[in-house]
Parts: structure tokens; C-alpha cells; sequence
């Protein structure tokens, strides 16, 4: 049984509440104090007969039968998720911070179902953060969504406190502190690459309209749909009200790969790599920077004497990265993206260590480097925790890093002329390089 109690003031308010479970209500009205009982259906009713209650104190209708389009639109809680608590009722709680909203795309698939446990389990936020699961999937998709809040429901997270699933951006990502946008169509055979863009990029302009009109005003967007830099320059073109530094494009998983290969050629372990950038765009373009990168802090280059080895084979391994392990795996990465997507969340919302830094695709507006501005582009950052970052400064080029670096900017320039009529900039024009493609693709 639970009981939602409501002060009327001054004459008039109205109480809404929708659940699957809702099984039978009791109205009861004293004086100012409207008090609202309804109990659990041990079986969920079919979506079609959900209930609406909807009160004042003037006038108490009955329970009325919602839509079956509005319930599908919404975004309810799931199972046991939708038990009320108090967490300054008990001890270990009471120092507990406040709930923190995080909006998941593509809840239902392969990157979503490695990282959803993450963030439930304080791996991300800390051990003293709750946290609200928002899981956005569509109607194909909307079975598994509800197998994946189930597997939530199993694991017992003490710090996952609510779980909703819905259909609706409007509804998913209402109060977002956080969007992670990883819902994307996957490129199939004989799709054009600007047909991908086209297809995607509606997906993350309609999102990114939704995030404007719903979310915190300082959600913290990371988009890994792919083609990510793209999407993420869609999403905050279509999101005015929210600053576009608060944007990200995922380039993490690249950056740990390209530690990995360092560490591999030096014969080191990847936790002596550091200060290492992945430049540009999320494809085969992308620079991994072994120029200003470190290896039990020094550079790179006096550490590997291969500078060939550095030039071509590293730098190619990292860009195709993704497409060999979709050889050997049958699919895309799925668990280390999610956990590169863990690492950088965990980037902005802790101090970033002395002397290091960490890359992510960002709004390159501002930027020192001399990058062409009004795109998303990876670029090194540094953070104080506080969710923001700043881009650093003492940076190293040479004429290499300055060619490579061009060419990702070229393609991403590209990119956006392809997607202009999503931007608001236009008709679109696609002249993309044909050379270039996803780390997945070979
Ligand atoms: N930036 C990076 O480093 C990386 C990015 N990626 C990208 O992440 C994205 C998700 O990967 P992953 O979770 O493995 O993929 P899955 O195929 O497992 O899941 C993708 C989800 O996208 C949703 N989707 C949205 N629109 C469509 C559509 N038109 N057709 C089909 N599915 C759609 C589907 O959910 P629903 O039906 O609920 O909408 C689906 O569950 C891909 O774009 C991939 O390329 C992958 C690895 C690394
Ligand atoms: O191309 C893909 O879908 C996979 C991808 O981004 C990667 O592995 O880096």
C-alpha cells in the first residue's frame, strides 16, 4: 500500500499519477488535505486500461481510462522501482546526496547493457549518490527495454533508486542531469555513408529538441550514436537552451585504445601511459597524439625510437581498431565502450590528476589550436570535477600532427555541409572524402 498525501492551497490543485500496476484507488478529503491510496496489481494491467487521477478539492472525478497513445507516451516507472522511500529515514542514507536523473538511449542495446549496471552500481557517480534511471527505447524495441529494467530489478543496486522506461524523449529526458545518447541505426550493407548521416542525424535532432525542452538547463550531453561528432553538433544545434560546451562526442574508447597499443610497444603496463589525445573525428581520420602523449612521464617519442612504427602502424592501428574487433567478435564493442563511456563521466565529475589530461569530442568554438570553429572535435581537456572542462593550452605541433590533424577537420567540415538542413544551416550539400570511414567499417 502506498499513500500519496497532497495540501491543497490555496483552492484548487491537481495530482497526476499513472502506473501499470495500479490496481484499485480510494479518494478520501478532509478539510484542505486530499489524500490519494492506491495498491499494487500483483500483474501488470495491459498498458491500454492504465489509469489517469486526476483531483481537486471543488470537484474528485473518478479514475478515467488514459489513451492508449498518451500511456504508451509516457514514461513510467518500472516494478519495484515504483515503491515510494525516504532516504533520511534511514541511517546509511540520510548523508546521501541527492538523486541524480540520467537519461540512457538505446537503453535496450548491446553498450547500454554493460553500462546501465555501471551506473548502478556507484562505479560512476560515487558511493554516496543515488541515482535515477531514465531508459529511452521505441516500440520495437520496447519488450527488451523491459527485460533490461528487470535485470535492474535483480541486481539490487542499494544506490539505484528509480527506474523508468518510456518511448517519448519529451517524457524520458524530463529534469536530465546527464543524456547518454547511444541509440543509433547501425550502418547496414550497401548504406551510403551520407545516408547513415541523414538517417542518424534526425534521430539525434530530434532528441536534441526534446533535451532543450525538458532536461536541466546544465544536462551533460555525451553522444556515442555514431557518426558521433556529427550527431553530438546535430543534437546542440537543435538545443539552444543549453550551452554547447555541455556537449560531448565519445572519443574515450579511442584514447584507451591507443594507451593500450603504447603500452604494448614500450612493454609497460597502460597505467604508466598518460597525456594522451585523440584529435578530431571518431573514424578512421582521427590522430592519436603520440607526440604530446607520455610514458612513465616522459615523451613518447624518446620511450618508442620507432617513430615510423609511431607514424603508420600505431596511428593506423588505433583508426581501425574498432573494424578488426568486429571481425573477430561478429559485433561492434560493446563492453569496452561502455566502459570508456564510465571513464569519461568519471573525467568530468572528478579533478583530473597534476600534470594530466583526457580527450573527449567537444564544441570547438574558442578553441586555441587554430581548429575550425562551429564543429565537434576530440581535443585534450582537463576538469575540476565539477562536470565542466577546460581545453589545454600547452600543447605541442609539428608538421605531421598539423597534416593529420587537417584531415580530420576536412571530414568533419564534410560532415556537417551533409547535414546542414538538420543544423538549421541550409540545404544540405555531400561531398564527403571517400577514404574515410567509421573504426568500425573495413
Ligand atoms: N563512439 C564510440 O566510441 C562508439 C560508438 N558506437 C556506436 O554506438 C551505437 C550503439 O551501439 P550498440 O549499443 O552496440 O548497438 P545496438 O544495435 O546493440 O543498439 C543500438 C540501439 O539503437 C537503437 N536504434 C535507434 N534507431 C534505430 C534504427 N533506426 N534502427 C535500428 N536501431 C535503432 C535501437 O534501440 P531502440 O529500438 O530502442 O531505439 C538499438 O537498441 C552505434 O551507433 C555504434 O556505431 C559503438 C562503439 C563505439
Ligand atoms: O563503427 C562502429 O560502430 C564501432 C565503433 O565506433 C568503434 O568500435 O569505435
Amino acid at each position: 500500500m502506498s499513500v500519496a498525501d497532497l495540501t491543497t492551497s490555496p483552492v484548487t490543485s491537481t495530482y497526476t499519477k499513472t502506473s501499470s500496476r495500479l490496481h484499485s484507488s480510494q479518494l478520501s478529503l478532509s478539510s484542505n488535505r486530499l489524500s490519494v491510496h492506491f495498491s499494487r496489481s500483483p500483474r501488470p494491467i495491459p498498458r491500454a486500461q492504465n489509469f489517469k487521477i486526476t483531483c481537486s478539492v471543488n470537484q474528485v472525478p473518478a479514475p478515467v481510462a488514459v489513451q492508449t497513445e498518451e500511456a504508451k507516451n509516457k514514461s513510467e516507472c518500472f516494478g519495484v522501482f515504483c515503491q515510494t522511500y525516504d532516504l533520511k529515514a534511514e541511517e546509511e542514507t540520510k548523508s546521501w546526496k541527492k538523486l541524480i536523473n540520467v537519461a540512457v538511449s538505446g537503453a535496450a542495446g548491446m553498450i547500454s547493457n554493460h553500462l546501465l549496471f555501471k551506473l548502478a552500481s556507484g562505479e560512476v557517480f560515487g558511493p554516496n549518490q543515488p541515482v535515477a534511471l531514465k531508459l529511452l527505447g521505441s516500440e520495437r524495441s520496447f519488450q527488451a527495454l523491459e527485460g533490461v529494467a528487470m535485470e535492474l530489478e535483480d541486481s539490487l543496486y542499494p544506490l539505484l533508486r528509480e527506474v523508468s522506461i518510456g518511448i517519448n524523449p519529451y517524457e524520458v529526458f524530463e529534469d536530465a542531469e546527464w543524456a547518454l545518447l547511444i541509440g543509433a541505426k547501425p550502418r547496414g550493407p550497401g548504406m551510403e555513408r551520407a545516408g547513415l548521416l541523414d538517417i542518424n542525424g534526425q534521430i539525434f535532432a530530434e532528441q536534441g529538441k526534446a533535451l532543450n525542452a525538458v532536461a536541466s538547463r546544465n544536462v551533460k550531453v555525451i553522444v556515442v550514436g555514431n557518426p558521433c561528432n556529427t550527431n553530438a553538433l546535430i543534437c546542440l544545434k537543435n538545443a539552444p537552451n543549453i550551452p554547447a560546451k555541455n556537449f560531448h562526442a565519445l572519443t574515450r574508447l579511442d584514447e584507451n585504445r591507443a594507451k593500450c597499443q603504447l603500452a604494448l610497444k614500450a612493454g609497460v603496463f597502460y597505467d604508466k601511459v598518460s597525456n594522451m589525445t585523440i584529435w578530431g573525428n571518431h573514424s578512421t581520420t582521427q590522430v592519436p597524439d603520440f607526440l604530446n602523449a607520455r610514458i612513465n612521464g616522459s615523451p613518447v617519442k624518446e620511450v618508442i625510437k620507432d617513430h615510423k612504427w609511431l607514424e603508420e602502424e600505431f596511428t593506423e592501428k588505433v583508426q581501425k581498431r574498432g573494424g578488426v574487433l568486429i571481425q573477430k567478435w561478429g559485433r561492434s564493442s560493446a563492453a569496452s565502450t561502455a566502459v570508456s563511456i564510465a571513464d569519461a563521466m568519471k573525467s568530468l565529475v572528478t579533478p583530473t590528476p597534476e600534470g594530466d589530461w583526457f580527450s573527449t569530442g567537444v564544441y570547438t568554438n574558442g578553441n586555441p589550436y587554430g581548429i575550425a570553429q562551429d564543429i565537434v572535435f576530440s581535443m585534450p581537456c582537463r576538469s575540476k570535477g565539477d562536470g565542466d572542462y577546460e581545453l589545454v593550452k600547452d600543447i605541442t605541433f609539428d608538421e605531421y600532427l598539423r597534416k593529420r590533424i587537417a584531415k580530420s577537420e576536412a571530414e568533419l567540415l564534410a560532415e556537417k555541409r551533409c547535414v546542414a538542413h538538420l543544423t538549421g544551416e541550409g540545404v544540405a550539400f555531400c561531398d564527403l572524402p571517400e577514404d574515410t570511414m567509421l573504426p568500425g567499417e573495413m
